[in-house]
């Protein structure tokens, strides 16, 4: 398949096309390949935890579950977290309509700025490099935190309501993020504003992905194996199905749950913070034949001029600083940089 230069490939243009065989850009490196590693066993997933509406009553036995799910996984749903379900299913319908409903003249008017790093906007994974495999997936940006940063003129413009829907649910994930990062904090005897302080103003994107249906789903991958870079991510999936996260060695499936379930993942500014007490989550999401799959991930990073580092509470003789203090914004250039499949969280230790 010929390929523009500077021009991403739109994958469901591709999948559209209708062909039997996936071009080979797409094609995964054995090692790399969806069941190239044992399945974990079906009763072996993410745990779910209800939240009780942050009910003081059960915030024990919350906080308790909380850092259990924390140490042993780096994932869990919650539920029980106060957004309505109906917020959470609009995102979802908001995405497919740009995606399915939209023609392609007209999303190219939201393209991303192929030539800067997380560009707002729809995008498709760009070949950097000649072994660069692309990913099985468009996706559409929003930069939505600071307020300084949202501009929704730079979002869809139909439905009539995308806009809103879209503010509304930045809105609430920050508030959810925040109280989660409370929960995490103290789930390791921190105060509760220990992670939030660390991390500062909060830099949230939105990212709305939609993965096609794939000819030859034991080939690729929607997203390739990866941490999340910066604090918490917030996701929700829709009923198709094929997030899946890395537990001792071994992939497991993300199984959707009913509509108010959010999916919570550590990422690496939580790791350093927390001195590697708790690990940020490896996931990935894979394809499937039949059916095109949505989801929406919510970042919370820190600003780039932030410094992070271990609490200086998780250091101690027998638990020395396991990572070195970092910049996020340097952070950010080397992961953009930096090999793929590798965990960029890894330059940062310590040796000893
Ligand atoms: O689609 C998914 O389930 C995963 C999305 C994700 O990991 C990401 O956008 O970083
Ligand atoms: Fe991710």
């Amino acid at each position: 398949m010929e390929v523009a230069a500077n021009q991403p490939i739109r994958v469901q243009s591709v999948a559209q096309a209708g062909l039997s065989q996936v071009p080979h850009q797409f094609v995964q490196r054995p090692d790399q390949r969806p069941n190239c590693s044992p399945a974990s066993p079906s009763s072996y997933s993410v745990p779910v935890i209800d939240l009780f509406g942050f009910d003081p009553n059960y915030r024990d036995s919350v906080r308790d579950a909380v850092g259990r799910a924390s140490s042993d996984w780096g994932a869990f749903h919650v539920t029980g977290h106060g957004i309505p379900a109906e917020l959470l299913r609009r995102i979802k319908t908001l995405g497919l309509t740009f995606f399915n409903d939209t023609p392609i003249s007209d999303k190219l008017k939201y393209a991303c700025d192929p030539s800067y790093a997380a560009s707002e906007g729809y995008g498709s994974r760009m070949l950097e490099r000649d072994d660069t495999v692309l990913d099985w997936r468009d996706y559409f940006d929003h930069h939505t935190l600071p307020l300084s940063r949202r501009d929704p003129s730079r979002w869809p413009h139909f439905p009539a309501d995308y806009r809103q829907v879209v503010a509304e649910y930045s809105d609430r994930m920050a508030v959810l993020a925040r109280d989660l990062m409370g929960l995490v904090s103290e789930s390791l005897g921190l105060p509760t504003r220990c992670i939030e302080d660390a991390i500062g103003e909060f830099y949230q994107n939105i990212t709305i992905s939609y993965y096609p249906p794939c000819p030859q789903p034991e080939l690729t991958l929607g997203l390739q194996a990866h941490s999340d870079i910066g604090a918490i991510t917030l996701l929700v999936q829709d009923e198709v199905g094929g997030l899946e996260v890395l537990k001792d060695g071994q992939w497991s499936t993300v199984q959707p749950l009913a509509d108010d379930a959010v999916i919570v993942l550590l990422a690496d500014q939580t790791e350093i913070i927390t001195n590697g007490r708790y690990r940020s989550a490896v996931h990935r999401a894979i394809t499937n034949a039949s059916r095109a799959r949505l989801s929406a991930a919510t970042f919370h990073d820190p600003s780039k001029t932030t410094k992070i580092s271990p609490s200086s509470e998780l250091i101690s003789e027998s638990s020395p600083q396991r990572y070195r203090e970092v910049l996020y914004g340097d952070y950010v250039s080397s992961w953009y940089k930096g090999p793929e499949g590798k965990r960029n969280i890894d330059a940062l230790l310590i040796d000893y």
